[in-house]
């Protein structure tokens, strides 16, 4: 496998030194229980804030993607959003200073200015998703259908982790073969979509950081849990 690029190295580091990324047993929204979480809701602290917007501003400027306004979709997405478009325009304010911002209310205000976005209009403008994960895709297709409701091109989505596992089967057999969330939600909507970081990468990053045991667990559920994509 080709060497983390270090920002995607130091992202990792300070995601393990912040407890964000955690060795354990954890169930997911899938049922499953994994060896392994990340919780981006955790980088509440102004070091690691500043850790995963430049890594998420680095990953943006990388890309072949054109769009005018970041969208994070509540709640996890808002301050992710927020803090990636803060760096994008530290890091190359020629380029980005105009780069705008918006979000959604989970729930329509009926009062005030009223509706359920807030930020930049999204009418005519192109509009880059930046979110945690996808684990199922139901958050990303709800965000998609606002965006669109609005009158906005949705140009990509952004997430911090790739888990490059199979959706559930429906049938409950998980020993099938399989496509990810990700996987299914690009050939959906025809979107370029990227994370920050896979769970190949977490693999190869942790060794020496995170001990043998956890480290050998992580690669039995990939191997027994690994997307087709
Ligand atoms: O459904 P998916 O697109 O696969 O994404 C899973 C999302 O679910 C969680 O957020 P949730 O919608 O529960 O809201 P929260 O950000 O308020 O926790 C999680 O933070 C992901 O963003
Ligand atoms: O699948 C999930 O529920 C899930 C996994 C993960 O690593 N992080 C997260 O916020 N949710």
């Amino acid at each position: 496998m080709s060497e983390l690029p270090q920002y995607k190295k130091d992202f990792l580091k300070s995601a393990i030194d912040g407890n964000i990324l955690k060795f354990g047993s954890f169930l997911l929204k899938s049922g499953r229980t994994s060896p392994y979480f990340f919780n981006a809701g955790d980088f509440y602290r102004a070091d690691l804030l500043n850790s995963i917007s430049t890594a998420y501003a680095l990953t943006i400027d990388s890309l072949p993607i054109q769009y005018d306004i970041i969208f994070g979709p509540a709640y996890k997405g808002i301050p992710l959003a927020t803090a990636a478009t803060i760096k994008l325009g530290q890091i190359n304010p020629d380029k980005y200073a105009s780069v705008e911002y918006s979000f959604d209310r989970k729930e329509a205000k009926d009062h005030g200015e009223g509706g359920n976005i807030v930020g930049a209009p999204l009418k005519g403008k192109r509009v880059l998703i930046v979110d945690d994960v996808i684990t199922a895709g139901t958050a990303k297709r709800e965000a998609i259908a606002k965006i669109e409701k609005e009158g906005g091109i949705v140009a990509g989505i952004v997430v911090a982790l790739d888990r490059m596992e199979k959706l559930p089967a429906k049938d409950g057999d998980d020993s099938k073969p399989g496509p990810s969330a990700l996987g299914e939600l690009k050939k959906e909507y025809n979107l370029p979509i990227y994370a920050i970081l896979t769970l190949d990468d977490i693999i190869e990053g942790i060794k020496g950081l995170v001990g043998e045991e956890d480290i050998k667990r992580t690669e039995e559920y990939r191997e027994k849990y690994k997307a087709t994509d």
